[in-house]
């Protein structure tokens, strides 16, 4: 998601008070509708300021206060980030029409100052454009490093970090202490994705432990916030970029990334690697040396394509799974009776192994059951990431002009009593005799996206979800520290700008070891 940084918006607020006086007492229009040309429909919205626009609506949980606008004005809202023209989609409906019907022309993302230096000038997949580029690298991740086979090539990375999860929580559990599971599953996807992509977990890396969630979670924001020079008219945002530290914050945060990239690369690029573990660095570099050698300086992939990649893979592959297995825990815990039927299934199938492989996923079935109603409630990118119309659009009647920028409210979604029963209830069972999937063909439900910008990872993505989870199911009993009951488990989410959404406390548990864990597999 893409959305300005909050101590721009008050900023903004107190410099553009005097205009707003003005144009009150000017008894200018502020319905925010274009009254000059009548045969143009603009969607409606909830009422525009001067310079801010709608940024004053925007909220502490964007996508929670744009569903509740979306209540008001209607599921294809308009909606200005400053002097930036967006639409929201509420509806599946309408999301339908953005991402299938009008597909193509709405496939593209828009140009922010924050993805472009960290993407170098669009050479990644996730951010980058709709064009020659995106397709290239898009088919080529596709087939190079998500494909079926390749998941498969990396189990063993998966079940031995994993395994040492469990080990290290076994040993809490051996003094009784509490600990911080969203810190642990946070260090499993990076530990997971830094194997993948570099062959050594992160904890043998440059970054120290704290340093690289932060350099992580600054990438987000960065990634999630438009900056002042986007959103407002001159000298307004030129101020508030300087004030804020955006550009700073983007520069510090590239050439931190960029270091780390280029020493693993130059690492792999020294002789006697023969015999080591392909990871994805290598695979990179060979179609980098393939393509170079067919197409010489012409080569569509070269060195900054595959630092831009990294990016992807980080942002991509670290908090979405994290994310969603601390809030599936979570939703157990606060459900000690779906917790049981969920633990009672894992260790009724796995027996006595003393660890759950992926050979046993595909027998777990309450567990997909309660990972997609997480994905329901908890999708970890409520907004997906912002596309842009690339030409003029009709969308339910309203006109869309092009460079619009479009969300997608797939947390909102999710929720809506018109789709789901109990909307806001964690029901894994709704999901049972149902053929929604992560596919994108079922509107009211997006955790992956749709269309030709859904998620290229999601047999990585639930993959690694199911065997964390399952794992954590099966080897432990969880109790809450300090008597806390279920029902005292705080479910709200953190606010603030970011491409995903967490939980606002890190979840903090008593870990006990169930009788078969330590057993050998
Ligand atoms: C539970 C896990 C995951 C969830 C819920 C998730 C969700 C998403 C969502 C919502 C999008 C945007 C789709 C759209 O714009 O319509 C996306 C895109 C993307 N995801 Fe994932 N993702 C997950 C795991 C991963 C993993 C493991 C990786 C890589 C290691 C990954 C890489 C990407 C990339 C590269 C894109 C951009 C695709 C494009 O723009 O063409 N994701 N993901």
């Amino acid at each position: 998601m893409a959305l300005p940084d909050f101590p721009a918006i008050g900023l903004l607020v107190l410099l553009s008070l005097p205009l707003v006086v003005l144009i009150i007492k000017n008894k200018i229009n502020l319905s925010g509708r274009k009254n000059s040309n009548l045969q143009q429909i603009p969607p409606p919205g909830p009422p525009k300021l001067p310079v801010l626009g709608n940024l004053y609506q925007l909220g502490a949980l964007p996508h929670q206060s744009l569903w509740r606008l979306a209540k008001k004005y209607g599921p294809v809202m308009q909606f200005n980030f400053g002097q930036i023209p967006a639409v929201i989609i509420s509806s599946p409906e309408a999301a339908k029409e953005v991402m299938k019907v009008h597909d193509l022309d709405t496939c593209s993302r828009p140009s922010l100052v924050g993805t472009r230096r960290l993407t170098y000038n669009y050479l990644d997949v996730g951010f980058s454009p709709y064009g020659d580029n995106w397709r290239f690298m898009r088919k080529m991740i596709t087939l190079e490093l998500f494909s079926v086979k390749r998941v498969k090539a990396f189990r063993f990375v998966r079940e031995e970090e994993v395994g040492l999860l469990i080990d290290s929580i076994s040993e809490i559990s051996a003094s009784g202490s509490t600990f911080d599971l969203t810190e642990k599953c946070f260090s499993l996807t990076a530990n997971i994705t830094f194997r993948m992509s570099f062959g050594f977990n992160y904890h043998g890396s440059d970054f120290d432990k704290s340093r690289f969630h932060e350099v992580i979670h600054e990438a987000e924001v960065v990634m999630g916030t438009i900056s002042g020079e986007e959103c407002f008219p001159r000298p307004f945002g030129w101020i508030v970029d300087k004030l804020n530290g955006h550009q700073a914050r983007i520069e510090r945060v590239f050439h931190e990334l960029d270091t780390f990239y280029r020493h693993v690369i130059d690492e792999h690029l020294k002789p006697g690697r023969e015999g080591a573990e392909e990871d994805m660095i290598d695979l990179m570099l060979a179609i980098e040396k393939e393509q170079s050698q067919l197409h010489g300086s012409k080569s569509q992939f070269r060195r900054e394509n595959i630092k831009a990649i990294f990016l992807n893979l980080f942002l991509g592959g670290i908090d979405t799974a994290a994310l969603t297995v601390n809030w599936a825990m979570a939703e157990l815990l606060a459900n000690p009776i779906l917790m049981k039927k969920a633990q009672d299934e894992v260790r009724v199938i796995v027996g006595e192994k003393g660890r759950v492989t992926e050979d046993d996923l595909e027998n777990l079935e309450y567990l997909k059951l309660v990972i997609k109603e997480t994905l329901r409630l908890h999708p970890p990118a409520p907004l997906l990431i912002p596309r842009e119309a690339s030409t003029h659009l009709k969308i339910s009647g309203y006109d869309i002009p092009p460079k619009t920028m479009i969300y997608v409210n797939a947390w909102g979604m999710g929720r809506d009593p018109i789709y789901w029963k109990n909307a806001d209830k964690f029901i894994p069972e709704r999901f049972a005799n149902s053929c929604l999937d992560y596919k994108g063909h079922d509107f009211e439900y997006l955790p992956f996206g749709a269309g030709r910008r859904i998620c290229p990872a999601i047999n990585m993505g639930i993959i690694t979800v199911e065997t964390a989870l399952a794992n954590l199911l099966y080897c432990f009993d969880w109790k809450l520290p300090n008597g806390m009951k279920p029902q005292d488990l705080n479910m709200e989410e953190k606010s603030g700008v970011s491409l995903t959404v967490s939980r606002k406390e890190p979840l903090l548990l008593v870990p006990v070891n169930w009788k078969h864990i330590g057993k050998a597999i």
